[in-house]
C-alpha cells in the first residue's frame, strides 16, 4: 500500500506557473514590508518564549499569566532590538495571541491622538508610549453594545471642585467586555454621558485611572474584575476581557478628552464645529486594521487547507495503488479555491481602505469632513464583509481537512474560535451593514434629487444604463471581460439599492419603512461592498505586476472571486434581471476551467503567503508536508497521555470492570 508521502509538496512546487517570490512580494505589498514582515516572523518562530503548541492543554489562569510573560517579552525584544513602530507591531502581530497591548496600542493611544486636545496628547502620549501606564478602551455596557447612544454610565461636571463624577448607575451600566480591563490596565478611555448644568450633551471619552501604579490595586469607587472564560480552548482566553463599576469616582475636568467638546471651568459645554461622529473615530480607525487582517486569517486557514488536501488522499486507486489527493476533487476546489481567491481580494481591498483612511484623516485634519460618511460606510461594510466571510471560512477549512480538521494540532479550531468575535466586537456585522444601507439609500434619493455620486458609490451616476442593461456575456469566455463583469456587479447593487429606496418610501415613515425592510437593505449593502471588493481586485490586476506569470495567477483569482460570487447570489443577479439562467450558467462553466487552471499552482499560491510553520501552529499545513507523523507525535505529548493508565482507574474504570464481571458471573 502506497502512503501519501512529503514528498507531494515538492511535487506541488515543482509544478508552479509563476515566481513564488515574485507574488510574495506582490503580497506582502512591497519589498521593504515583505522585509520587515519575514524578519519579524522569524524572530519569533525562533524564540523559544513565543512557543505556542500548549495553549489549548493550560487552565485560564495558567493561560493568562503566560499570556502576560508573552507580551512583557514583546516589549523586552521591541526595546533590546530597538524595534521601529512597524516592526515592533508585526512582532507583536506573529506573537498571534490576543494580549492587552492591542488595546493599549490598538485603542487608547488612538482615542487620545483623535480625541485628545494638543495639551491632553502632550500629557499622555508618552506615559502611555513609554508604557508607564496601560491603557484601555471602555465603550461596551452590560446592557448596551450596538447603540452607543443609549449608554448609561454618567460623566456629571461638578463646578464645585472642577471635577467629573464618573458614575455607574445600574448593573446594566457596568463597562463589560473591554480586552485589558479585567486585569492588567492601569487606565481607561471610558465614553459616558456628559453632564453638565443638569443638562445631558451626548457620549464623550474620559480618562480614568483605574489601578494604583504602586500595587495595581482598583482605586477607591472602583470594581473590577474578568468577566469569565469565553469561546474555545486558548483562543480570546489569553485576554482579561473585563467589566468594571464606578462608584462615583471624582476625575479632574482635565481628563474629559477635549478635542471636539470643551466643558469650562464653569460647567459651560462647547461644541466644535465638527460633526458628533468624530467621537466614533477609534472606531473607524480599528475598523479599517480589521479589514487588513482579515486576510491573513482567512489566508492562514487557507494555506493549511491547501497544504493538507494535497497530502491527503482518498479514493481513486485500483488494486490499493496511490490514491487521489483530495485537492484533485472539482468539489474540494470549488470549496477551496473560492477562499484562495477571497484571501487575495481581502488583502487588496485592506491597503486601498488603507489608503482610504489616510486619505479622510488628511482632510479631516484640514476640516474638511465631505468624504465622513463614506470612510464610515467602507470601513463598516468592508469590516461585516470581511469577517463574516473569513469566520465561515476558517469552518469551511476546518471541514476541508475532513477529521484531522477537528484536532486542536491541526490549529483550526483556536484559530476559529480566536477570529470569530471579529464578527462582533467593533460593531455587530448587521448593525454595520445596516449603516452601509442608510448611507446607500441615502445616495440613491441624492441621485434622485440631481447630485453625482462620487467615491465608490461612482458607478450609480449612471444610473439610467445600470437600471437597463442586459448582460452581454455570450460564451463562458465573455466572464472573463472585466467590463462585463463589473458591470453585472454595479447592476445588481444599484438596482437593489433602488428597490428599497423606493419601498420605504411606500411606508408612513422613512424610520418604519427601514425597519421592516432592514433583510433587504442587507443584502443591498452586501451588494454594494461586493462591487468595492471586485472593482479593487480587477483594478489590481490590470496594473503592471512584475515576476513571470505573477498577473495571470492573479487574473485567474480575480474571476474565481467575481465568478464563484456570481454563482453564491445567483438568486439576486437572476432576480433583477442583470443575468439570465443561461449566463449564469456560462459563468459556472467558466469558474470550473477556472479551478482547472489554479489547481497546478495551489501550493505555491499559499507558499507565497511566506508563513513560518511556528505563525501557521498546525499539524496539517506544515511547510514540508509531514502531516501524519507530527499528528502522532502530538498526540503523544497530550496530557492525557502522560500515563499509559490513566487517572481515575483505581476510582472509576476498575469497579465497573468489577461490577460488569459480577453480572456475567449471575
Ligand atoms: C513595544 C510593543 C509594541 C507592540 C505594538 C502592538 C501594536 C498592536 C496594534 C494593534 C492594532 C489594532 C488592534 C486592535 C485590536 C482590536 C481588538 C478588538 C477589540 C474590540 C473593541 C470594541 O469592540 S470597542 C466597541 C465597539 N463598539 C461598536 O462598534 C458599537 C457599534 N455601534 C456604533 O458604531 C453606533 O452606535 C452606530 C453606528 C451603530 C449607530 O450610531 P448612532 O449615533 O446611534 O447613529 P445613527 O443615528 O445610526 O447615525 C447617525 C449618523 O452618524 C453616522 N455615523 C455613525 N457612525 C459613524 C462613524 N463611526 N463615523 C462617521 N459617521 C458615523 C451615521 O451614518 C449617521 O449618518 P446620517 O448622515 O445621519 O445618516
Ligand atoms: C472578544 C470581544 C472583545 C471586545 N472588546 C471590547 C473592548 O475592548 N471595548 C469595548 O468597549 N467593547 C468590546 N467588545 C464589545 C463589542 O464591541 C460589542 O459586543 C459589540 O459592539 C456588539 O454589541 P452587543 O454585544 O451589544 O450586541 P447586540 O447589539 O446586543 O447584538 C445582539 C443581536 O442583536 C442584533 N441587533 C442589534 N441591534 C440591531 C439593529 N438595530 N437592527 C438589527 N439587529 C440588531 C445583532 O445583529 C445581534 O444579532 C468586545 C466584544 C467581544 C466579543
Amino acid at each position: 500500500m502506497v502512503v501519501a508521502s512529503v514528498d507531494n509538496l515538492a511535487d506541488e512546487r515543482s509544478k508552479a506557473q509563476f515566481d513564488v517570490g515574485a507574488m510574495k512580494i506582490v503580497w506582502a505589498g512591497s519589498k521593504h514590508v515583505f522585509d520587515v514582515t519575514d524578519r519579524m516572523a522569524r524572530i519569533v518562530a525562533s524564540d523559544p518564549e513565543f512557543r505556542k503548541d500548549n495553549r489549548t492543554t493550560l487552565g485560564r489562569k495558567e493561560l493568562f499569566k503566560n499570556t502576560l510573560r508573552k507580551m512583557a517579552h514583546v516589549v523586552k525584544r521591541a526595546n533590546e532590538l530597538r524595534l521601529t513602530e512597524e516592526e515592533a507591531s508585526k512582532l507583536r502581530f506573529f506573537v498571534d495571541e490576543p494580549g492587552y497591548l492591542d488595546l493599549h496600542w490598538g485603542m487608547f493611544v488612538p482615542a487620545i491622538k483623535g480625541q485628545g486636545t494638543e495639551e491632553q496628547q502632550e500629557k499622555w502620549l508618552p506615559l502611555a508610549s513609554r508604557m508607564e501606564i496601560i491603557g484601555c478602551y471602555a465603550q461596551t455596557e452590560l446592557g448596551h453594545g450596538s447603540n452607543v447612544q443609549g449608554l448609561e454610565t454618567t460623566a456629571t461636571f461638578d463646578p464645585k471642585t472642577d471635577e467629573f463624577i464618573i458614575h455607574s448607575p445600574s448593573l446594566t451600566s457596568y463597562k463589560w467586555w473591554p480586552g485589558g480591563l479585567g486585569k492588567v490596565s492601569t487606565h481607561v478611555v471610558v465614553y459616558a454621558r456628559l453632564v453638565s448644568g443638569g443638562q445631558e450633551h451626548g457620549i464623550y471619552g474620559f480618562i480614568v485611572q483605574l489601578r494604583s501604579l504602586d500595587d495595581h490595586t482598583p482605586l477607591p469607587g472602583i470594581i473590577i474584575g474578568d468577566i469569565g472564560t469565553k469561546f474555545g480552548s486558548g483562543a480570546y482566553n489569553t485576554m482579561d476581557n473585563g467589566f468594571v463599576c464606578f462608584n462615583r469616582v471624582r476625575i479632574p475636568r482635565n481628563h474629559m478628552l477635549m478635542r471636539f467638546c470643551q466643558v469650562t471651568r464653569e460647567g459651560n459645554v462647547c461644541l466644535s464645529d465638527v460633526p458628533k461622529q468624530m467621537v466614533y473615530g477609534t472606531m473607524v480607525y480599528v475598523r479599517q486594521t480589521i479589514v487588513s487582517d482579515a486576510s491573513w486569517a482567512l489566508s492562514r486557514a487557507v494555506c493549511i487547507a491547501v497544504r493538507y488536501s494535497a497530502i491527503r488522499r482518498q479514493f481513486g486507486s485500483q488494486d490499493r495503488g496511490i490514491e487521489t489527493q483530495v485537492l484533485d476533487y472539482k468539489t474540494q476546489q470549488s470549496r477551496l479555491f473560492p477562499l484562495l481567491a477571497s484571501a487575495y481580494a481581502f488583502r487588496f481591498v485592506g491597503e486601498w481602505l488603507k489608503w482610504l483612511y489616510a486619505d479622510v484623516t488628511e482632510r479631516l485634519q484640514a476640516n474638511d469632513f465631505s468624504t465622513l460618511p463614506e470612510a464610515h460606510a467602507c470601513t463598516a461594510g468592508l469590516k461585516s464583509l470581511t469577517t463574516s466571510v473569513t469566520a465561515d471560512a476558517i469552518e469551511e477549512c476546518r471541514k476541508l481537512c475532513g477529521g484531522h480538521g477537528y484536532l486542536c494540532s491541526s490549529g483550526l479550531p483556536e484559530l476559529f474560535a480566536v477570529y470569530v468575535p471579529a464578527c462582533t466586537y467593533e460593531g455587530d456585522n448587521v448593525v454595520l451593514l445596516l449603516q452601509v444601507a442608510r448611507f446607500l439609500v441615502k445616495t440613491v434619493s441624492r441621485l434622485a434629487a440631481g447630485k453625482k455620486p462620487v467615491g465608490t458609490t461612482t458607478y450609480m451616476g449612471n444610473a439610467e444604463h445600470l437600471m437597463q442593461c442586459k448582460s452581454s456575456a455570450s460564451s463562458p469566455e465573455d466572464w472573463l471581460k472585466p467590463s462585463v463583469v463589473l458591470e453585472a456587479f454595479e447592476a445588481r447593487a444599484f438596482r437593489l439599492a433602488v428597490a428599497c429606496a423606493r419601498d420605504i418610501s411606500k411606508f408612513s415613515t422613512p424610520e418604519a419603512g427601514f425597519a421592516e425592510l432592514s433583510i433587504d437593505l442587507v443584502e443591498a449593502a452586501i451588494a454594494h461592498c461586493e462591487v468595492i471588493v471586485v472593482s479593487r481586485f480587477i483594478e489590481k490586476v490590470q496594473q503592471d505586476i512584475p515576476g513571470d506569470g505573477v498577473k495571470e495567477q492573479l487574473q485567474i483569482l480575480c474571476f474565481i472571486y467575481a465568478l464563484h460570487l456570481i454563482h453564491k447570489h445567483s438568486g439576486e443577479f437572476l432576480s433583477t434581471g442583470c443575468i439570465t439562467p443561461e449566463q449564469a450558467t456560462l459563468a459556472n462553466e467558466q469558474l470550473r476551467t477556472l479551478y482547472g487552471q489554479v489547481r497546478p499552482n495551489a501550493v505555491s499560491l499559499v507558499d507565497a503567503f511566506n508563513y513560518t510553520d511556528h505563525y501557521l501552529g498546525s499539524a496539517l499545513g506544515r511547510y514540508d508536508g509531514n502531516v501524519y507523523a507530527t499528528l502522532y507525535a502530538q498526540a503523544l505529548r497530550d496530557p492525557l497521555n502522560d500515563t499509559v493508565v490513566p487517572d481515575g482507574y483505581e476510582e472509576f474504570i476498575r469497579p465497573v470492570l468489577k461490577q460488569t464481571m459480577r453480572l456475567s458471573r449471575l
